[in-house]
């Protein structure tokens, strides 16, 4: 069923050290997704190069490896109705400078270096990313605004 995708955002470590955690979070609730995974942590260079296995060949893989691994990023799972195209659409374009006035980067970003956030882009890539992410799994629990939210 449609309304149960789900996507892999991140709050990169430039979010985190500016103060956007919150914002981001409460754009995903207010557009109605379900937050069913949420952590805070600072990944090893070993695991950022495993989550951005297809960008290894491109000549800033070095920097964006090493901008990754600077600080904590809060990583979450969101489900909902068309989550992953959804959820890039909230993001805007990778470089802040071309995304659209009222998405996440194009209010809060200038650069594509330092782009403040992560969104899973096809259904299998947010499944790769939920397993290596949360490894342990995914708690499970009932929303009761559905009703409100879906016909
Ligand atoms: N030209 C570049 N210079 C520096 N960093 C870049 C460049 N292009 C991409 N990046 C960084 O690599 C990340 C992954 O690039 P990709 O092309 O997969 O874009 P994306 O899917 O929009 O981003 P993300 O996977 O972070 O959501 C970008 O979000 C950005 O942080």
């Amino acid at each position: 069923m449609s309304q149960a995708e789900r996507t892999y955002i991140m709050v990169k470590p430039d979010g985190v050290q500016r103060g956007l955690v919150g914002e981001i979070i409460a754009r995903f609730e207010k557009r109605g997704f379900k937050l069913i995974a949420l952590k805070l942590v600072h990944a090893t260079p070993e695991h950022l190069e495993k989550h951005y296995a297809d960008l290894a060949g491109k000549g800033f893989f070095a920097g964006l490896i090493k901008y990754m691994s600077s600080g904590p990023v809060v990583g979450m799972v969101w489900e909902g109705l068309d989550a992953v195209k959804t959820g890039r659409a909230m993001l805007g374009a990778t470089n802040p400078l071309a995304s659209a006035i009222g998405t996440i980067r194009g209010d809060y970003a200038l650069a594509v270096g330092r782009n403040i956030c992560h969104g899973s882009d096809t259904v299998e890539n947010a499944e790769k990313e939920i397993k290596l992410w949360f490894p342990e799994g995914i708690t499970q629990y009932a929303s009761v605004v559905e009703p409100w939210l879906y016909e």
